[in-house]
């Protein structure tokens, strides 16, 4: 089994979380000790990723809420619904970060009465079991994704659906993590993923140390490569699914699906049942980030728009369902996702 990083763990007294801001340069870890310091490294993308933001923002309203420990019951609760609340204002796109806290809510609300010692346990036992229930989809879609992979070699992914984003496989990533365990390789193109380098500093660096066969392209190289028939397969990750199959992912995702669609190459969308938000009915409904424009002008120490040019800098796209080929997640495969086929995913059952 590989070895494989884990980027946001419990420590008892703090989170600590790897800070993919530094990769590739230093593996470096953060040590997080009050909701505010999770909330500026969730903001800063130290931690990011759908569900690894879900998970730390868990863990963040355990880490607060320890704090207040020694406080009355009343003004426990009060803090534990301030911190929710403040921890769900960080970023806006990826639903895991809602589901995560809607569920710290619930168990607050089940534990009305209880003493604070207990209700800090039970939001510990909460938010071990969303970081458990996620490393279990990303096994799952592994699982599903390697049966649409047979006989396919070459896979092109944008942005980064790996450990670091989730737990341990990643989503997107996870066929080609697996598949290495089990001496399946397959040959990986990583869009650069501008602004942010997700792809270049974050996917690069996690299918290196796996030993994966890695190359990393600038994201307007697609095109040409898929034309020259060097990819057999797209796989992206989301951060939020809407009722009708659209998908909300990195920025350059919807470019990438219409290119794949013209070259008639599956497009493959992977993520787990917490990142569908069954309440948005379309993509258009999806609340899309938009961050600084310094992250466009000036991202990595040099200034690369002149001066006083006005910069737009939405964080994701959302891609219509039309253009999936399919929908993967840890409870089966959706071909064609459309609004019937992402509701018959849940078949009664929620995301547990
Ligand atoms: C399994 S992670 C899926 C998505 O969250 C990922 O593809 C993505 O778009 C991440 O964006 P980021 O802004 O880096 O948090």
């Amino acid at each position: 089994m590989n070895s494989y990083i884990v980027p946001v763990e419990w420590k008892d007294t703090y989170v600590r979380l790897l800070d993919q801001t530094a990769l590739p340069e230093r593996e470096t870890y953060l040590e997080i000790r009050t909701a505010e310091e999770m909330w500026d490294a969730i903001k800063r993308l130290c931690v990011r990723g759908a569900p690894a933001i879900g998970i730390a923002a868990a863990y963040g309203v355990c880490i607060e809420m320890k704090r207040y420990m020694d406080r009355t019951e009343k003004e426990y609760r009060a803090a534990l619904e301030k911190t929710i609340r403040y921890l769900g204002t960080s970023r806006p796109t990826a639903v895991n970060l809602f589901w995560a806290l809607e569920k710290m809510k619930q168990v607050s609300e089940a534990c009305e009465g209880k003493r604070n010692a207990d209700v800090c346990a039970a939001l510990l036992a909460e938010a071990r079991s969303i970081e458990k229930r996620e490393e279990r989809a990303c096994i799952a879609i592994g699982e599903n994704l390697l049966t649409l992979l047979q006989g396919k070699k070459t896979i092109l992914t944008h942005c980064n659906a790996g450990g670091i984003a989730t737990v341990r496989y990643g989503t997107a990533l996870s066929p080609i993590l697996l598949g290495k365990e089990r001496g399946i390789d397959f040959k990986v193109y990583a869009d650069e993923t501008r602004p942010l380098l997700q792809g270049a500093r974050l996917t690069a660096w996690e299918l290196q140390k796996a030993g994966v066969d890695v190359t990393v392209i600038t994201d307007n190289m697609a095109g040409m490569l898929m034309a020259q028939g060097k990819i057999d397969t797209v796989i992206v990750g989301c951060d939020r699914v809407a009722a009708n199959g659209d998908a909300a992912n990195k920025i350059g995702t919807y470019s990438v699906a219409v290119l794949a669609r013209y070259h008639g190459i599956p497009f493959y969308v992977a993520g787990p049942l917490s990142t569908i938000d069954r309440r948005t009915p379309t993509g258009r409904e999806i609340p899309i980030e938009e961050r600084a424009p310094g992250e466009v002008v000036n991202g990595f120490g040099r200034r690369t728009v002149p001066e006083g040019v006005n910069v737009y800098n939405p964080a994701f796209d959302v891609t219509p369902h039309e253009l999936i080929t399919a929908f993967v997640t840890e409870r089966g495969i959706v071909e064609r996702p459309d609004e019937e086929g992402i509701a018959a995913l849940f078949a009664g059952r929620e995301a547990e």
